[in-house]
């Protein structure tokens, strides 16, 4: 459980975050949505303890998240930065291997196990056929899967996933949310933040919305998104259309201004 206690976040004179206090379950899927500057990238960096709170607190398994090492942490929790610059020229597999660091003792090589669960991760994310091709002399799109997979590899309870598709086609989005919809049913918990307002209703059990107040709402697609609350907050008019898909109620939108 990953449970965030009146948490606040200032930088030098601004409020970034306000007395935010959350509790996330294992084997659920979030969605994480606000206006650009909201606060989304800075509330997953606080839960993949990149940032310290300014006050306030973030548990993990019960523990405060400051008391892990980094190496600790690693094994618990993933975090995924939406465009990651990479200037450095190693190999697709060798960028995914990165992701099995948190597992290894000092020189030690990868193993025949890290090796099964890098080709794994390759196809999953459909990168298998990049394998040999550096980093960066991928498109942005082939870059954003190879992360996607040395995420994978880490195997962490917890995926903290900025923006993961912004860069995908929609058949790579498709499919990378199929898996991870499997993830959650492994118990996996994945955070992820989008601004399409589509797919975090398709796909999120819960969403975290941040408000202009630099609070956070969070409940049920229905309970957070209504009508009302995308007006006052996006600026938008949202125009709810519900189909049913394998005998469940989807809720999708329809938007204007
Ligand atoms: N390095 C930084 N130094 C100072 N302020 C920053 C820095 N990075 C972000 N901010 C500010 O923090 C606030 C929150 O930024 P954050 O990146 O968390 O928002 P976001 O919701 O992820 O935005 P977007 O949807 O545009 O990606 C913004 O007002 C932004 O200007």
């Amino acid at each position: 459980m990953l449970q965030l206690k009146k948490v606040s976040y200032h930088w030098q004179q601004q409020i970034l975050l306000q007395d935010i206090s959350l509790t996330i379950e294992k084997g659920k899927m979030i969605a994480l949505l606000g206006v650009n500057g909201a606060g989304k990238t800075t509330l997953l960096r606080l839960c993949a303890g990149l940032l310290v709170p300014t006050r306030g607190e973030i548990y993990l398994k019960q523990q405060l998240l400051t008391q892990f090492t980094p190496k600790q942490r690693a094994q618990f929790i993933t975090y995924l930065p939406h465009n990651h610059p990479i200037s450095f020229r190693f190999s697709v597999e060798e960028v995914v291997m990165m992701g099995r660091h948190p597992y290894w003792s000092r020189f030690q090589m990868p193993t025949v196990q890290d090796r099964v669960t890098v080709d794994k991760a390759l196809q999953w994310t459909d990168c298998a056929h990049l394998r040999c091709r550096f980093i960066d002399q991928l498109s942005s799109g082939e870059r954003q899967r190879v992360l996607i997979a040395r995420a994978l590899v880490t195997g962490a309870d917890y995926l903290l996933l900025d923006e993961p598709t912004a860069n995908l086609d929609i058949a790579h989005t498709l499919a990378i949310f199929k898996l991870a919809q499997q993830l959650v049913q492994q118990e996996k918990t994945i955070i992820f933040s989008t601004h399409d307002i589509n797919i975090a209703a398709r796909y999120a059990d819960k969403v975290i919305l941040l408000t202009d107040q630099k609070c956070a709402i969070i409940g049920s697609v229905e309970e957070v998104l209504t009508t009302d609350r995308m007006q006052q907050i996006f600026g938008v008019n949202a125009t709810p259309i519900f189909t049913e898909k394998k005998d469940k109620k989807l809720m999708q939108f329809s938007f204007s201004i």
